[in-house]
C-alpha cells in the first residue's frame, strides 16, 4: 500500500503537503515535488455534506437532559456547542499542531524520543509501553500523530521550540476538556440512575490523553482511509477537527455519514467503555476518517478513560477493567489484525471473529 500511495502521489503534482516532503518519512519522499497551480476548489466527494446537518446538539450551557439521552442512545455522537473552550484556543491548537507536523519526520521523531510523548505514522495504536503496534502496510492508515499523555505535560520539557507551544496549549486545552468530560459524563449518570459513588470511579481524573493528527492530502481518496472504521475504546472522545477539512464520518443506518467542521463546535463520541457501563443502553459509535485529496486536515482527539484498575460492571458483561480491556484489543490487533472489542467481554454472544 506504501508502494501504491508513492506511485499515486506522484502522479499528483497539485498536492499541497506533497511540497514539503521532509515532513514525511523517507520511505514516502521519492515523488515528483514540481509545482502547480492549486486544484479548483470542493471537487472532492469527501466535502459533501447532508443539509441541514442531521448531526444532534447538545448545549453544554443549558444541557437538555432528554435530548442528551436521545443523542446517546441513537447517535452515540453528537456536537457540543457552548463548551467554554475560547475560539482562540482551538484555533492557536490547530495552528501550531499544524506548524509542528510541518517539520521534518526526523525533528519531530526526535524531539519525542526519551519523552512520555510518542510520535507515530500509520497507526495510532500502541501498545503500553508506547511502542506502535506493527501492522501489514495494507492495513496502514494514512494519519501521523503524537500521543500526549495528559497527567505528564507538567514535567515534559521538550526542546524544540513548536512541541514546547503544543504542550503549553495543552496544558490550557486540558483544564477545559477535563471540566466538558465531567459535566458531559455527570449528566449520563444521571440519566443511566447509576450509583454515584460508581460512576464517580469510571472517569478517572488526570486519566485523559490526546492525540494529536495530520491526515495529509492524498490524490486517491479511493485508496485507504485516514483511519479505518472503529468504536473508540474510551468512555468518550472530545474532538476538535477545526473548521475547514472535513473526513470524519459516522456509520448511520449502514451509510457513512460525513460530519461536517463548523467553526467552535467539538464532536464528542462515546467509546466502548460507556457503551458497557450503560449496558448497551447507549452506543459506541463506529467512525472512520477519510482523506482529502487537496487538502491536509488537523484534529485534536481528547479520550476521557475509567480508572485502569476499576470493575466495570453491567449486567450484559462479565465484570472487567479497562487495563483488561486494552490488553485483550492489543492481543487481538497483534493476532487477528483487526479489535474484537466489547463482544469479547459479553455474558452470553457467541464470538464471531
Ligand atoms: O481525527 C478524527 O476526526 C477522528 C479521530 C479518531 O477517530 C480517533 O482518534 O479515535
Ligand atoms: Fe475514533
Amino acid at each position: 500500500m506504501v508502494d501504491l500511495y508513492i506511485s499515486k502521489l506522484s502522479k499528483n503534482k497539485n498536492n499541497n503537503s506533497m511540497n514539503n516532503m521532509e515532513s514525511y518519512p523517507p520511505v514516502l519522499r521519492h515523488l515528483d515535488q514540481q509545482q502547480h497551480p492549486p486544484p479548483p476548489p470542493n471537487l472532492d466527494p469527501n466535502e459533501e455534506f447532508q443539509e441541514p446537518d442531521p448531526v444532534p446538539i447538545i448545549d453544554l450551557e443549558c444541557l437538555q437532559h432528554e435530548k442528551l439521552e436521545e443523542a446517546c442512545k441513537n447517535w452515540g455522537l453528537f456536537r457540543l456547542v457552548n463548551h467554554g473552550v475560547p475560539l482562540t484556543l482551538l484555533k492557536e491548537l490547530q495552528e501550531v499542531a499544524k506548524e509542528l507536523f510541518g517539520l521534518s519526520f526526523e525533528a519531530k521523531e526526535g524531539a519525542c524520543s526519551g519523552s512520555p510523548v510518542t510520535y507515530f505514522w500509520g497507526t495510532p495504536a500502541l501498545t503500553p509501553s508506547g511502542t506502535a503496534l506493527t501492522k501489514s502496510p495494507q492495513n496502514m492508515n494514512w494519519v501521523e500523530g503524537f500521543d500526549v499523555p495528559l497527567s505528564q505535560l507538567s514535567h515534559f520539557n521538550p526542546q524544540l521550540p513548536t512541541l514546547e507551544s503544543v504542550r503549553v496549549l495543552l496544558m490550557e486545552y486540558e483544564k477545559h476538556l477535563s471540566r466538558i468530560g465531567i459535566r458531559l459524563f455527570e449528566a449520563m449518570a444521571k440519566n443511566l440512575e447509576l450509583n454515584i459513588k460508581r460512576s464517580k470511579e469510571y472517569i478517572a481524573e488526570k486519566s485523559g490523553m490526546v492525540r494529536v493528527y495530520r491526515y495529509p492530502n492524498c490524490p486517491d481518496t479511493n485508496v485507504g482511509l485516514g483511519m479505518e472504521a472503529h468504536t473508540d475504546s474510551s468512555v468518550m472522545s472530545i474532538l476538535n477537527q477545526g473548521d475547514e477539512v472535513g473526513g470524519l464520518q459516522l456509520l448511520k443506518h449502514h451509510k457513512w455519514l460525513n460530519v461536517k467542521p463548523i467553526p467552535n463546535t467539538l464532536i464528542v463520541n462515546l467509546g466502548d467503555m460507556m457503551q458497557a457501563i450503560s449496558n448497551d443502553r447507549y452506543k459506541s459509535v463506529m467512525h472512520r476518517v477519510s482523506i482529502n485529496k487537496h487538502k491536509e486536515r488537523i484534529s485534536l482527539c481528547y479520550f476521557v478513560f475509567p480508572g485502569e484498575e476499576v470493575v466495570i460492571e453491567s449486567s450484559k458483561y462479565k465484570p472487567f477493567t479497562y487495563n483488561e480491556f486494552r490488553s485483550q484489543v492489543q492481543e487481538d490487533i497483534k493476532a487477528l489484525g483487526h479489535k474484537v472489542g466489547l463482544p469479547r467481554f459479553h455474558h452470553s454472544q457467541p464470538l464471531l471473529l
